[in-house]
C-alpha cells in the first residue's frame, strides 16, 4: 500500500457559481486523486455541516491535512477515521463536511489510481460492474430549486424497462425534451431550475399532466417502460407553527398529505416518492409506507440524511423502504457505505444521489455501481449532471 504524501485544497466554482472545496491527494508512488464537494439547497435539518469554502479549507489545512499525510491511501476506513478524529464532532462542524467529503473522495481515487483499477472496482470489489443503476432524471421542478414554479421539488423520469444504462440515460433526456414540447404546445414559457429541470410557472396538478404526457410520448418511441416519480422535499413545505404542509394558499394536515400522496401513487402509478412527509415525522412516513410501500419506493432523504442512526430508527418504525445516499450529508465515503450496508441488510433499496449544487466530479457514478444501487439520481441535462451520466455509460462500456 502506498502512503499519502500530499493533500491540497482549493476553492472552485460549483454549478450555482458558489465557491466549493476541491481536494487533490497525491501518494508516494505517484497515485493521484481529485474530489470536489457538492452542495444542497433543500438541506435536511440533520445533515453534516457545510462551512463557507474558505473557512472549511483553512480549518482542514490546520487540523486534517497533517493527520492524513502518512496514511495509507487505500485504507479508506483509516483515511475517513483520520478525518473524523481531526474534526472531533459528530457533524463535521469543525472542519466542514465539504472539505471532509472532498478529501475522502480524492483519497479513494488516488488509491484506485495506484491500483490501476476503476474507482467502482476499488470501492466495490472485483465482481462489481455487472449491474447498473436506473437513472432517475429530474425533468420538471420547483420548490427550493426554482422560484415561481411547482411546489413539488422534482418530477423524475424513471426508465424502469430500459435494456441498458445508455438507453435509460437517453430516454430521460428525451423525456426532458418532450416536456419542453408539451409546455410549448400549452403556451407555457419555462426557465430551468438549479438541476437543469424545466421550472414552469404551473400548478402541481398541471405538471402531473405535462410529465405524464411527455413520458407516454417517449415510451411509445423507445418501446420500453418508463414511469415517473417525485421528490416532494416535504420538509420544505411543512410549517412547524401551523403544523401543516403549505401549498401556496392551501394547507394540508399530515393525514391529508398521506391521503394526497397515496392518491398520486395510484393515479400516476408512481415508481418512486422521496420525502413525501416532514423529516421529523417517522410515524406519518410509516403510515404511508404501510399503504403504498408494496407498489412504490418510499424514500427517505432529509428523513435519513445518510445517517445510520436515523436509518436505524426508520427500520425499527417501518418508516420507508428506501434511502437516498448523499456522501456530503454525512461527510465520508465510509459513513455512506455503512448506510448502504445497513439498508441492504434490511431490505431497503438504495438510491445514490447528486446535490442541487454540483461540480464535474463523477464519484457518485462509481459509488452507485460499487454498491450495486438500484437507482442513481443525478439529473438529466447540464454539464455537471451529464458528467455523472456519461461516466456511467463509460463504466458500462468498460471504458474508465
Ligand atoms: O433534495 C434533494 O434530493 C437534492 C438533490 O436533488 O436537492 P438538494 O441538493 O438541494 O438537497
Ligand atoms: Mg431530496
Amino acid at each position: 500500500m502506498t502512503r499519502i504524501t500530499r493533500v491540497s485544497l482549493r476553492r472552485v466554482l460549483d454549478s450555482r457559481g458558489n465557491p466549493t472545496v476541491e481536494a487533490d491527494v497525491l501518494t508516494e508512488s505517484g497515485g493521484f486523486g481529485r474530489g470536489a464537494a457538492p452542495s444542497g439547497a433543500s438541506t435536511g435539518e440533520y445533515e453534516a455541516i457545510e462551512l463557507p469554502a474558505s473557512e472549511s479549507i483553512a480549518k482542514a489545512r490546520e487540523h486534517a491535512v497533517p493527520r492524513l499525510e502518512g496514511q495509507y491511501a487505500g485504507d479508506q476506513r483509516a483515511v475517513d477515521a483520520a478525518l473524523r478524529a481531526a474534526d472531533g464532532t459528530d457533524d463535521f462542524s469543525n472542519i466542514g463536511a465539504n472539505s471532509a467529503v472532498a478529501i475522502s473522495m480524492a483519497a479513494a481515487k488516488a488509491a484506485a489510481d495506484v491500483l490501476g483499477a476503476p474507482l467502482y472496482q476499488h470501492l466495490g470489489g472485483a465482481f462489481r460492474g455487472e449491474n447498473f443503476p436506473i437513472p432517475l432524471g429530474n425533468v420538471v421542478g420547483g420548490g427550493e430549486h426554482a422560484k415561481e414554479a411547482t411546489h413539488i421539488q422534482e418530477f423524475l423520469s424513471a426508465p424502469v424497462g430500459a435494456p441498458s444504462v445508455s438507453e435509460a440515460v437517453f430516454a430521460n433526456a428525451a423525456v426532458h425534451a418532450a416536456v419542453a414540447d408539451v409546455l410549448d404546445e400549452r403556451g407555457v414559457p419555462a426557465a430551468k431550475g438549479d438541476e437543469g429541470a424545466w421550472a414552469p410557472p404551473i400548478s402541481d396538478a398541471e405538471a402531473f399532466e405535462v410529465v405524464e404526457e411527455a413520458v407516454a410520448r417517449v415510451e411509445d418511441d423507445v418501446g420500453f417502460e418508463i414511469r415517473f416519480g417525485l421528490d416532494m422535499a416535504a420538509a420544505e413545505l411543512y410549517d412547524d407553527d401551523r403544523e401543516a404542509y403549505v401549498y401556496g394558499d392551501e394547507t394540508k394536515s399530515a393525514g391529508e398529505q398521506i391521503e394526497y400522496v397515496a392518491g398520486l401513487v395510484d393515479e400516476y402509478d408512481l415508481a418512486y416518492v422521496e420525502d413525501p412527509l416532514d423529516e421529523n415525522d417517522y410515524a406519518a412516513f410509516a403510515e404511508l409506507t404501510d399503504r403504498v410501500g408494496d407498489r412504490t419506493l418510499i424514500c427517505g432523504d432529509d428523513l435519513f440524511v445518510t445517517n445510520v442512526e436515523r436509518l436505524r430508527e426508520g427500520i425499527e418504525t417501518d418508516a420507508a423502504n428506501s434511502i437516498l445516499i448523499k456522501p456530503n450529508q454525512i461527510g465520508t465515503l465510509s459513513d455512506a457505505f455503512d448506510a448502504v450496508e445497513l439498508a441492504a441488510r434490511n431490505g431497503y433499496e438504495t438510491i445514490i444521489s447528486h446535490r442541487s449544487g454540483e461540480t464535474e466530479d463523477t464519484t457518485i457514478a462509481h459509488l452507485a455501481v460499487a454498491t450495486d444501487a438500484g437507482f442513481i439520481k443525478t439529473g438529466t441535462v447540464g454539464g455537471e449532471r451529464t458528467a455523472k451520466l456519461n461516466e456511467l455509460v463509460r463504466i458500462a462500456d468498460d471504458a474508465v
